[in-house]
Order: C-alpha cells, then sequence, then structure tokens
C-alpha cells in the first residue's frame, strides 16, 4: 500500500532534490532495488492479478444500480483510507468491467499488472504494441477516484488527444472527469483542462504551464501564503494546475531521458534593442571568416575559432562599437553564428512556413510552432533564411525536465524501451524500472541488416524492398531520419511508379487519415519520426495473411531505442510482421564521427559490396558511431542537471526561483 497525502494543500509539490555525489546515486539504486524487490515482486503481482479477476466475476452478475453503489463505497473508502491494496484491487476490477463493457476491451493481466506497478511509482517497461494506453487508465482511474489530480504526459499533441478521445468514454462510466491540454489553447481554456481528474498533456506543455503558475504566483508559491490565498480566495484566480500531485509518463525514456538535454525556458522579448544589431553584425563578421584557417567544425562540437580567425576578428572589429572590443564577448557572438550556419539545417532541424523559422523536434518529427531557440540562435537562423526577424528574448523562468518531474508527490512512467537507460532514470528520477512480460510472444521477424556504401544505392535497395512488398499486397512504412530524406525518397517513389503517402513535418494535417490508411493492403508510407513512437497502425484483414505491416528503417538514430520504437510499429499485439534496416555508410551518424574512418571503410564496402569484412566492419563502426552519439547526449544531461543544481543553491541564496 502506499498513501498520497494532500494536507489540504492548493498547490501540493515536491521541494524537488537532486542527488549528484556518487555515494547518493549508489545509494539511491540500493533503496530501489529494495523497495521493488518489496513491492512490486512476481508473487505480489501474479497475487493481484488473480484477485483483481475474481473481483470482476464477483461483480459482474451484480446490477447496473448495485455496481454504481458499490463504486460510490469505493470511492468513499479510498478517499478515507487511501490506496490499500485491498481497496486498489476492487477499483481496477471496477475499471476492468468498464473497460470491457464500454469500450469492449478487458485488460489482460499483463496490463493489470503494469497498471499495479505504475501506481505504486514505478516504470513498467512494456514492450511496444502491449495496449500501454488501456493500461495507463488503471492506475489514473484508481488514483482519481482516491480524489487525486493525475497527468497523463505524453510526447506529442497527436497522442494526447487520441489517448484522451480513446479513453473517455471508459472514465466517463467511472465518474472521473478527463481533459486535454494543448499548447494552442488560451489559459481560460487550459485552466479548465487542469481542473479534470485525469489530464492528458505533452511533458512540454505542462512544463511550461507550471512556469507560468510560478511566474503568476512569485512569492506567493511558498504554502503558506497560497493556503491563505486559499482562504481568502484569491492568488489562484489564473493558475492552472492544480498542483504536482501523480504523474503517469507515456514513452517515459523520451521525456525523462531525451527530452531532458535541453532546458524549458520561459522568455519574453528583450527591452535591449542593440541585440538585434548586434546579431546582424555577429552573421555578417562569421561570412568573412574562412572555414578551415578562421574556424574549424568537428562533430557535435561547436565551431571553433582558430588562432588566425581570432586575429582576424579583432583585425575586423577595430572599427566597431566598444561592444565588440572584448575578445570573449565576440568570439563567443560569431561562434554562435557559425553554430546556425552549419549544424542547423533546413528541413532537418527546422522549417520554413509563413516566413518564419519553426523548430522541428528531432525526437518526435514534428514542427513547435510557440518555440524558439535561445542565446540568439534563432534570430542567427532567420537572418541565415532572409526571412523577418523576431525581437530577441530574454528568460522569466527556467526549469529542467530532471527537476520538474522530481516535484510529483508521486510519479511514475511506461515505455517499451527503457533497458538501456533504467540505471539513469533511477538515479535521477528515483524510478525503478520493472519489466512486464508480454502477452503474447511477438512474431516479429527481423530481416538481415542492409549496408551499402553511397546513399543512392541503398536508396534504392529501398525501393526494390517496398516493389516487392507492394506486389505481395504488403503494406510498408518507411521511416526517414528527416524531412529532407522523406522528401528525397518521396520523389524515388514516385520515379519507380510507387504509389505512396508522406507524413512529415511538412505534411502533417492529414496525420490521422495517413495512420488509419497505413496498414491498408499494399499501402506505402513514407514518415519521419512522426509516425514512431506512440503510432498504432490497425491492419486490415488481409493483411494478416500477407505478413502484416512491414517497416523498413532507411537510417538510424543517435540512440537505439528510437530505432526499436520505430520497429515496434509492426508486430503488435500478436500480429505478424517484419523489420528491416537499409542503411549507407554515407548516413548522418557516419558522417559526424571519425569521418575519415567512414571514407576508408565506404571506399571499401564501395570496391567490395559482397565481402562479408568489409560489410562486418562498416557495421561495427555504424554501431560504434551510434553509441558515441549517445554517450555525448547522456554526458550533456549530466552537465545540465549540475548546472541547474548549482543555479538552484545560488538561487536559494539570493531568494529568487529558477
Ligand atoms: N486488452 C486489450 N484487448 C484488446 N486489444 C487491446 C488491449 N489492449 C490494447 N489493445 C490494442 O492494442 C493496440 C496497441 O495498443 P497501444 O497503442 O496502447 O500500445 P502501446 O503499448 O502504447 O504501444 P507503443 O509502445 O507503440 O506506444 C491497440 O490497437 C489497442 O486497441
Amino acid at each position: 500500500m502506499f498513501n498520497l497525502s494532500l494536507h489540504g494543500d492548493p498547490y501540493p509539490q515536491q521541494p524537488g532534490h537532486l542527488q549528484l555525489s556518487w555515494l547518493d546515486r549508489m545509494g539511491e539504486r540500493v533503496r530501489l532495488a529494495w523497495m521493488r524487490h518489496k513491492q512490486v515482486n512476481g508473487w505480489v503481482l501474479g497475487r493481484m492479478a488473480k484477485r483483481v479477476l475474481k473481483a470482476q466475476t464477483e461483480r459482474e452478475s451484480m446490477t447496473p444500480e448495485a455496481l454504481r453503489e458499490d463504486l460510490q463505497r469505493l470511492t468513499l473508502a479510498l478517499r478515507r483510507d487511501g490506496l490499500e491494496d485491498a481497496l486498489v484491487e476492487q477499483a481496477f476490477a471496477h475499471v476492468r468491467l468498464t473497460a470491457q463493457r464500454v469500450l469492449g476491451m478487458a485488460h489482460f493481466p499483463v496490463q493489470l499488472k503494469g497498471g499495479y506497478i505504475m501506481l505504486m511509482g514505478y516504470l513498467a517497461e512494456m514492450d511496444t504494441g502491449e495496449g500501454k494506453t488501456l493500461t495507463a487508465t488503471l492506475p489514473a482511474a484508481t488514483a482519481a477516484l482516491a480524489g487525486f489530480t493525475v497527468h497523463v504526459v505524453t510526447v506529442n499533441e497527436y497522442l494526447a488527444r487520441r489517448d484522451a478521445q480513446l479513453m473517455t468514454p471508459l472514465y466517463r462510466a467511472l465518474g472521473v472527469t478527463t481533459g486535454v491540454v494543448t499548447e494552442s489553447m488560451d489559459s481560460d481554456e487550459k485552466q479548465l483542462g487542469y481542473r479534470a481528474n485525469v489530464v492528458y498533456c505533452t511533458s512540454k506543455t505542462l512544463v511550461f504551464d507550471y512556469l507560468r503558475d510560478r511566474i503568476q504566483l512569485g512569492e506567493r508559491m511558498k504554502p503558506m501564503a497560497m493556503a491563505f490565498d486559499a482562504l481568502v480566495g484569491g492568488g489562484r484566480g489564473q493558475v492552472m494546475l492544480q498542483g504536482l500531485q501523480y504523474a503517469i509518463v507515456d514513452e517515459a525514456d523520451s521525456i525523462f531521458v531525451d527530452e531532458a538535454r535541453t532546458p524549458l525556458i520561459i522568455s519574453a522579448p528583450s527591452k535591449d534593442a542593440s541585440e538585434l544589431a548586434f546579431l546582424h553584425t555577429a552573421w555578417s563578421l562569421s561570412q568573412q571568416l574562412q572555414q578551415g584557417q578562421d574556424y574549424t567544425l568537428s562533430g557535435e562540437e561547436p565551431p571553433r575559432i582558430t588562432e588566425a580567425g581570432s586575429a582576424q576578428l579583432a583585425q575586423l572589429c577595430v572599427d566597431l562599437p566598444p561592444v565588440w572590443q572584448g575578445q570573449h564577448r565576440r568570439e563567443e557572438a560569431v561562434a554562435q553564428a557559425l553554430t546556425a550556419q552549419h549544424s542547423f539545417d533546413r528541413d532537418v532541424h527546422y522549417i520554413i512556413r509563413d516566413d518564419k523559422v519553426m523548430v522541428v523536434d528531432e525526437t518526435t518529427g514534428r514542427v513547435m510552432p510557440d518555440r524558439a531557440w535561445e542565446r540568439g540562435l534563432q534570430q542567427l537562423i532567420e537572418i541565415k533564411e532572409g526571412v523577418a526577424v523576431t525581437p530577441p528574448k530574454e528568460t522569466l523562468a527556467k526549469i529542467s525536465f530532471q527537476l520538474f518531474f522530481r516535484r510529483f508527490l508521486r510519479l511514475s512512467g511506461m515505455s517499451g524501451t527503457c533497458r538501456e537507460v533504467g540505471g539513469e532514470i533511477a538515479e535521477v528520477y528515483g524510478l525503478g524500472v520493472v519489466r512486464v512480460a508480454p502477452n503474447r510472444p511477438s512474431k516479429r521477424k527481423n530481416l538481415p541488416i542492409a549496408l551499402y556504401a553511397w546513399r543512392a544505392q541503398a536508396d534504392a535497395a529501398v525501393v526494390q524492398a517496398v516493389r516487392r512488398c507492394h506486389m505481395l499486397g504488403q503494406p510498408v512504412l518507411v521511416g526517414t531520419r528527416s524531412i529532407a530524406a522523406s522528401e528525397l525518397l518521396s520523389q524515388s517513389f514516385s520515379e519507380a511508379g510507387l504509389p505512396h503517402r508522406v507524413l512529415n513535418a511538412k505534411q502533417d494535417q492529414e496525420e490521422n487519415t495517413i495512420i488509419a490508411e497505413a496498414g491498408y493492403k499494399g499501402g506505402i508510407t513514407i514518415a519521419t519520426n512522426m509516425a514512431g513512437r506512440g503510432t498504432d497502425i490497425k491492419l486490415s484483414k488481409e493483411v494478416q495473411a500477407c505478413g502484416g505491416l512491414h517497416v523498413i528503417l532507411t537510417e538510424r538514430h543517435d540512440n537505439r531505442r528510437v530505432d526499436r520504437q520505430l520497429a515496434g510499429r509492426c508486430a503488435r499485439q500478436g500480429d505478424p510482421g517484419s523489420w528491416q534496416e537499409i542503411l549507407s555508410l554515407e548516413d548522418e551518424l557516419t558522417q559526424k564521427f571519425l569521418p575519415l574512418l567512414g571514407r576508408t571503410l565506404r571506399a571499401w564496402l564501395a570496391l567490395m559490396p559482397h565481402f562479408f569484412l568489409a560489410r562486418w566492419l562498416g557495421m561495427v563502426y555504424y554501431r560504434w558511431a551510434q553509441s558515441y552519439a549517445d554517450r555525448g547526449h547522456r554526458r550533456v544531461r549530466r552537465q545540465l542537471m549540475k548546472t541547474d543544481f548549482q543555479l538552484r543553491q545560488s538561487l536559494s541564496f539570493t531568494g529568487e526561483m529558477e
């Protein structure tokens, strides 16, 4: 049993701690392992699932009135006694029975286990396609019946809307209200959404709204001040959230790990008008430097200005205003301009829509219309693209995901791919990972990896593979890493006479239709990560006989979990399906790290495409580049946490909020 206590706090949340010392981290791991062993071992889970099924059988013969009365009695008991095991089992029985009657789906025993794991405050690792959307209704509805506000947090708005829409009839039948909050809503709509018992939202929207609440409340966020406001009926008027009570984080590895590399910042237009002129000058200076001689580029590192470049810049700045006379400041500004020029590509990191630079979230493949890069980068990219330049911004409030999610009184999560990052999640968020076996064994066929020297060869192989499937009537999903790559491939498919649809951040209006039709006989869909995590492609009946959905990955991502998520679009719920990787040594990963070795191996593979050793070494190199990129991101996250911790400590001295 575990209990959450709100103590009548109008905005409940934890102070949030970040453990950084080696000893703290080890201690946290040992504590979690022990608690996990005690609370959610196989025996406890098996016994719980059996009791839920028994409790459900007892309720199946009840009249609707008796069932309603039983639910009312249970709700009162949950509010009075908290989430005691016996009450939780009865609540799960109600949720399962209602799901069976309202949605036509009863939770499988493995889903009951996953639900219990999450209610106990762990991260349930359930394979892709195991039905986590339905599983989450168990802890969400139970905690909501017990009087807590539950946030079901996911990676994108498509999933938040879809999951809320699918599951609302179930919650409604249980007397639990649901809300969806999206970024485009105004604050009144958001406030209404956050007042629901179960709120579906994205991680970023939730964090930004929390920061807005903090700005709104300022010093009044302190419990005593808020309690006073609640008493006199003021202060909370504009606050959106009901505090941070219980969160169920879907696609937890993406939110806790991949998205946790950049802090979330609320900013306002800067009052300093000279900033824009400064950025224009930085851009123009950067254009007068020569790559190789004045600056160098290496992998993921920011551009480095050489000694010659430094001297050249000093020369160029002689007649400029005093702000350009400090070496450090001018080189930092010019390096940022070079970053905008070389490290951010159109149709990869951003798109141009309505004469605006719009950021594309690499992990989800989606446009983020209200987001902008900080420290002048956004404006420098706008200058590079020749579009209207937005005014520079200054920071009002800032928080990292690491710090934010630790503030929930109870945190839990689910994902199909968190094995590799379980240790990090345990250390940073205090969340133990518990694996749940699949309901039915997977029938996914993994075809051998095909590696080519050149991208054009790999694309030709993709066209061939797709043609084969199309002739058999088997639907195919082709995953690309960027919008530009999806467009190039689309062109090749059109030339080859293969009818297809493209889903990327530029063509996102028909997302629902494209996903709905992707599993039809002979369907061909090219998609960026938009069709990755969480996307549920339903197969038409005749497709089962053709081998189910075939998924092709054309380029690996910076971490293997994203690739495994794409593979998880096929062979779901015991369906047939197949998975293939068609890669080249011209892919982004292999260009970034040890490019010389990459070029050598590419030349070798081009000369001897069928030689086993050339292919094998090429693949070893490709895998190494991927794990190197992943390790680099881990370093960035650690650094961010450290900075966050230091910032928090220094602000606590000055009495300001982060
Ligand atoms: N108990 C159930 N009975 C019948 N169908 C189910 C059940 N649970 C889930 N499903 C179906 O399984 C499919 C996959 O569900 P869902 O998309 O929630 O999986 P997921 O685990 O969230 O996958 P991913 O990891 O890819 O996000 C859906 O079509 C859903 O309707």
